[in-house]
């Protein structure tokens, strides 16, 4: 470790996403963990962040005060809740650092707040923070500019684990969002999120969304082009955590050197042409 390195904050540290950022932090050269945050009730304050995350001691107690631990940090990964990340993006904005956004499920106003507090933060948000994803929308993009509206029917599937609280996923908008541009339409618009009964047949144009939940499944998504006799299926499976990990520490140390604004993985991953 050098004085240099990146000091990041992780937000929501127990979490499922908190506890493999921090691993993922241990074994990333150019950071280190300077504060883990977890709500004021959590049975895990005062508790080792290394330990809790099964990192091995790093000295890092969680903590349930936000604004002493952005205070004098470079950045703060956040997956967590869209009220927290809302709050925590206030925060980051008045410390002026990087804030790494990967929570899902966030509400129009959520997101109006979160680009207001760009202006003095460095926003990284994606619903997705995997190469693999992120390539996925380059391609469900180029397909949907290739095959014509006319004949082609776009549907994006996902599945994932029983917990998960929000639906469609943050990467299956991601998705249809990147359909519609080849399409050249607005998604809010033309999206179908739900059907159920006697819905009459599909209307030409639309992008629809079908979920699925179950078991411990980390996330499996597909956009589906559908014709006439044929049917082109592009898919992302994920097998570990790690990946969206390492893309959310990736997201920082990128961010870090850039001006106060919104980015997203496109702009990390050069992928926003
Ligand atoms: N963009 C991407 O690549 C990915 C995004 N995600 C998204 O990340 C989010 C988290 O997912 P996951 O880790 O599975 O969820 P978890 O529920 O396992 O973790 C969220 C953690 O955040 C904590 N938290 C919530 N509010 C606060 C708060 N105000 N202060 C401090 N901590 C808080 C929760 O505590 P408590 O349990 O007490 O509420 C919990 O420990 C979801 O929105 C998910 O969709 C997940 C994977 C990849
Ligand atoms: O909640 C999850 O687990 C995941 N959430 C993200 C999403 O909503 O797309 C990313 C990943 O698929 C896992």
């Amino acid at each position: 470790m050098s004085e240099h390195d990146m000091k990041l904050v992780v937000v929501g540290a127990a979490g499922r996403m908190g506890q493999t950022i921090i691993r993922v932090i241990q074994q990333t050269p150019g950071v280190k963990l300077h504060a883990a945050v977890e709500r004021e009730t959590s049975a895990f304050i005062g508790k080792d962040a290394g330990e809790l995350a099964g990192a091995g001691f790093v000295g890092v107690p969680v903590t349930s005060d936000p604004l002493e631990a952005f205070l004098h940090a470079d950045g703060v990964i956040d997956f967590s809740s869209p009220a927290s990340t809302v709050n925590f993006a206030g925060l980051a904005a008045q410390a002026r650092i990087v804030h790494v956004i990967g929570t899902t499920g966030c509400s129009e106003a959520d997101e109006e707040k979160i680009l207001a507090a760009a202006r003095h933060a460095r926003v990284v948000k994606s619903g997705n923070m995997s190469l693999g994803v992120n390539l996925l929308g380059v391609l469900a993009e180029q397909a949907a500019r290739a095959l014509p509206a006319s004949g082609w029917d776009i549907e994006v599937l996902e599945m994932h684990h029983k917990h998960k609280v929000d639906a469609p996923s943050g990467t299956a908008l991601l998705l249809g969002e990147a359909a519609a541009k080849g399409r050249g339409i607005a998604l809010k618009e033309h999206s179908v999120r739900v059907r159920d009964g006697h819905t009459g047949a599909r209307e030409a144009g639309t992008i629809g969304f079908a979920t699925l939940r179950g078991g411990s499944v980390i996330g499996e998504h597909s956009v589906i082009l559908a014709g006439e006799g044929e049917l082109v299926t592009l898919s992302h499976s994920a097998q570990d955590r790690s990946i969206f990990a390492r893309g959310a520490v990736a997201a920082a140390l990128w961010a870090h050197p850039q001006k106060p604004g919104f980015y997203t993985m496109l702009d990390v991953l050069g992928l926003n042409h």
